[in-house]
């Protein structure tokens, strides 16, 4: 095993830039810290490049095969804690190669658990959200997470801390356009939107999107930004999207006869004109989780949760419903 001393002279601006998302994206590396998150990943088999630790016993805890070729050094416990995101530093860092999903080995118990439940990301920003997200993810079994580009990148150290080995529970595929979301979809996906519609409103008589039933405010107000939209293409000749309608159903009634996607809207701006166009064309529902009037809207990772928990709940009973009519 070689292991070098590392001369540090401005250890906080060396962690810096491999902290940086430009580091990830230009370096195609991450960096990944504590003794557990580092374990998880090896396991996975993420390509580990180089380690900085403050004591040997951390390495000898690592299996010694994927030691080999690897850069090891040894750093003072004060530039761990320096450069550390943790609570309590545990003196083991890692720079990884960035994990390619479709090479990446699940645990076992994981694909076990797996259900036709995957979630979408659609414009999240902040990580300890997404790090939340992706951790309730695994928990409830969803077999994939999908983000759209402007979410926060998910290997950002706030998202990994946050995210509790979830990275290498469940597949993440990331950066997508909402063109390509559905080559990740399995084949009759229905892609379901959690929307917080508030208080639902008996849409006005008119030739628009809003014509039929009940809809949420909030739609109502994206229709009258359509609508504004729509007059000023008429001067200039060009067509606008129109704005999907799209039935809203309590989330506790059942919507996981297909395999379903849901897809979970920003933290700012909500849910997307193109996630609400991809539940219309698959035949999905908006899911509202029914709050306390004046309550404006959920936390998004504690709605994703709830969803995502009633999604496997369902799946659960439907499943003991079809074995004990076999049996
Ligand atoms: C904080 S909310 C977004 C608030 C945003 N300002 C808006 O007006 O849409 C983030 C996301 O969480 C989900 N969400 C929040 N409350 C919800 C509820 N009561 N039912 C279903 N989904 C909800 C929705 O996907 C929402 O887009």
């Amino acid at each position: 095993m070689l292991i070098a001393s590392l001369c540090v002279s401005a250890p906080s601006s060396v962690m810096t830039v491999v902290k940086s998302r430009t580091f990830r994206e230009k370096q195609g590396k991450i960096l990944l810290e504590g003794r557990r998150l580092i374990a998880d990943a090896l396991k996975a088999g993420a390509v580990p490049k180089m380690f900085f630790f403050s004591r040997l016993d951390y390495l000898k805890e690592l299996p010694a095969d994927k030691l080999k070729g690897v850069r090891l050094v040894k750093v003072k416990f004060e530039d761990i804690k320096e450069w550390s995101d943790l609570v309590t530093p545990q003196g083991i860092m890692g720079i990884f190669a960035k994990p390619d999903h479709v090479k990446m080995t699940f645990p076992a118990t994981q694909l076990l658990h797996s259900l036709p439940l995957l979630l979408i990301c659609d414009n999240l920003r902040d990580p300890g959200n997404l790090g939340t997200i992706l951790r309730s993810a695994a928990g409830a079994g969803c077999s994939k997470v999908l983000l759209t580009k402007g979410c926060v990148d998910p290997w950002e150290p706030k998202v990994l801390r946050a995210g509790m080995g979830a990275h290498f529970q469940v597949p993440i595929i990331n950066n997508l356009d909402w063109e390509t979301v559905p080559k990740y979809l399995p084949d009759d996906t229905r892609v379901y939107v959690a929307d917080n519609c508030g208080l639902y409103t008996q849409a006005q008589k008119s030739n628009k999107a809003s014509d039929h039933g009940w809809i949420c405010d909030q739609q109502l107000s994206k229709i009258h930004k359509y609508e504004e939209e729509e007059e000023e293409d008429l001067e200039t000749g060009a067509s606008k999207d129109w704005l999907p309608e799209l039935e809203v159903q309590s989330y506790d009634l059942d919507w996981t006869e297909a395999p379903a996607a849901v897809v979970i809207g920003g933290e700012t701006h909500g849910l997307s004109l193109e996630s609400l166009q991809l539940a219309e064309s698959t035949g999905g529902r908006r899911l509202l989780i029914p709050v306390v009037p004046g309550v404006d809207s959920l936390n998004s990772a504690m709605a994703a949760s709830i969803l995502l928990f009633e999604g496997r709940r369902q799946l659960r009973l439907r499943a003991e419903h079809l074995s004990r009519d076999r049996s």
